[in-house]
């Protein structure tokens, strides 16, 4: 899990995937299936993409009442996938029961799903937050409040921006794992992401995993991009 680049599989369809991974000829991946992916394909696309050897992370970020999401993750945890996420908006008592329903559900032999907890969206701004949330902390301390209670509810991590990431692990130790989409090299697009930063900064706040989307699934040359990602996270010069 640790110094993972997640790939974010925002297609609409498996032939979509099966055309973008043919370029990745056999690598094992660390890849994410989001909403848009799970609800056209539902639970076969894990299954396909764990016979070929990839890790997923499963991104429904549940919010729900503690009863509703801690039966879907006992469902979940039947699929034997390696992270999942709640929003830490929900609450300890959900975000609790959640862990709950995954060491509930998750089959003898096999591990749970690590759980993690999405503090503020990384298209959250500031200004935004206080006006549409009525929130009015800056939002490092929302974020850093959203990262204690999921601590305290017993997640093993957050999602969160590079930005905070830093002093969540001053706060909460190095163990709890911040993973950190809104990815960009310096030249890329920005799109409706807010808070955003480089995989060299990434790095240096010593953030567990990148999670990055467009920039590799829609690049002209998908596993070129990829390798730029990588490097650069890595800290290896080409
Ligand atoms: O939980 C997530 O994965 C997530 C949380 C968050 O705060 N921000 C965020 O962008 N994401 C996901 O990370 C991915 C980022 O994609 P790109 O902006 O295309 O790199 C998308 O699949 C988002 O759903």
């Amino acid at each position: 899990m640790n110094n993972s680049l997640i790939i974010a599989l925002d297609f609409a369809s498996k032939d979509e995937v099966d055309s973008f991974l043919k370029g990745f000829n056999g690598e094992s991946l660390f890849l994410k299936v989001g909403m848009e992916l799970f609800y056209k394909e539902g639970p076969s696309i894990i299954q396909e993409l764990k016979e070929q050897n990839h890790q997923i992370f499963l991104d429904l970020k549940l919010h729900d009442i503690p009863n509703t999401v801690g039966s879907a993750m006992k469902n979940i945890a039947s699929l034997g996938v390696d992270l999942v996420n709640v929003h830490a908006a929900g609450g300890i008592d959900m975000m609790a029961r959640a862990v709950e329903g995954l060491e509930a559900g998750t089959p003898s032999g096999m591990k749970r799903a690590k759980c993690i907890g999405v503090t503020q969206l990384t298209s959250t701004s500031e200004a935004s937050m206080q006006k549409e949330q009525l929130i009015q902390v800056p939002l490092h301390e929302s974020v850093l409040h959203y990262a204690t209670i999921t601590k305290e509810a017993g997640l093993d991590g957050v999602v969160c921006s590079t930005l905070e990431a830093f002093a969540i692990r001053e706060r909460l130790g190095d163990t709890f794992l911040t993973v950190t989409p809104g990815i960009r090299l310096k030249t890329d697009e920005v799109q409706d992401q807010v808070r955003v930063a480089t995989p060299k900064i990434a790095r240096e706040n010593g953030v567990s995993a990148i999670v990055v989307g467009r920039s590799i699934t829609r690049a002209a040359n998908p596993y070129e991009s990829y390798s730029l990602f990588k490097s650069e996270w890595e800290g290896i010069t080409l």
